[in-house]
């Protein structure tokens, strides 16, 4: 069978449309975020979220990246307010990174790319039944996203690099819990906010972005963990998982909007 997507030459972002005639679509994701263009939104709420701690439960390593999968059977974690109508259900969090510390973030800001950018999906759970469904409709995921600089050790982000080293191949998991995702949030919960899509394929077109502008920080080392990890999986000949970053999409006729001057 045809090699499935990755981000090698022969499979990466630039030939995803072959694949996914949606890569070229009208609302995707990442973007360029240029703030001399965004909007002020005085309609737009402060974000409102609260997570359980017992909602994480697996940490794996799906190949393209490692996710914190959460228990979203009911509505004990969820993200309301902000740009979002009704309630959020809490999904997974996973992380994107590059080859070096210079770029790898998926979204940039004003032309600056960061080390890494953490992935917070959540589904419209007033709306939908489940993720698969909502993540088919426009209005189905919400995902927030944290940029991720280079430079002092982030204590609560060593709890997840610690079990790196025990889900290294590709389609290995271990039991994950008692962590709070908003730990990884900076202090100030400013944001960009747009429509756009998955970054990996299929790239469904259902995702409210919700991009904080304040950056959190991570050590080299810390970054060099995730570089660490193997797209192969257990017996294959080893190949790390150095990058997994989308490059900027078209804007197109979208407009990205701030909950601040
Ligand atoms: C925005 N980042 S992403 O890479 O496109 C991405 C994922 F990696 C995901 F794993 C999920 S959850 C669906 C799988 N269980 C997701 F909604 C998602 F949008
Ligand atoms: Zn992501």
């Amino acid at each position: 069978a045809r090699q499935s997507w990755g981000y090698q030459d022969h499979n990466g972002p630039e030939v995803w449309h072959e694949l996914f005639p949606l890569a070229n679509g009208d609302r995707q994701s990442p973007i360029a975020i240029k703030s001399s263009e965004v909007k002020y939104d005085p309609f737009l709420r402060p974000l409102s979220f609260s997570y359980d701690l017992t909602s994480p439960k697996v940490i794996l390593n799906c190949g393209y990246a490692f996710s914190i999968e959460c228990d979203d059977t009911e509505d004990r974690s969820v993200l309301r307010a902000g740009p979002l109508k009704g309630s959020y259900r809490l999904r997974q969090l996973h992380f994107h990174w590059g080859p070096t510390d210079d770029y790898g973030s998926e979204h940039t800001v004003d032309g600056l790319e960061f080390a890494a950018e953490l992935h917070v999906v959540h589904w419209n759970s007033e709306k939908y039944p489940c993720f698969v469904d909502a993540a088919q409709q426009p209005d189905g995921l919400a995902i927030v996203g944290v940029l991720v600089k280079a430079g002092e050790h982030n204590s609560p982000l060593q709890k997840v690099i610690n079990v790196l080293d025990v889900i290294k191949t590709k389609g290995s998991q271990v039991a994950f819990t008692n962590f709070d995702p908003s730990s990884l949030f900076p202090e100030s919960l400013d944001y960009w906010t747009y429509h756009g899509s998955l970054t990996v394929p299929p790239l469904l077109e259902s995702v409210i972005w919700i991009v904080l502008r304040q950056p959190i920080t991570a050590s080299s080392e810390q970054l060099a963990t995730f570089r660490s990890l193997l797209c192969s999986a257990k017996g294959e000949p080893a190949c790390c998982l150095l990058s997994n970053c989308r490059p900027p999409q078209p804007l197109r006729n979208r407009h990205v909007r701030a909950f601040f001057h």
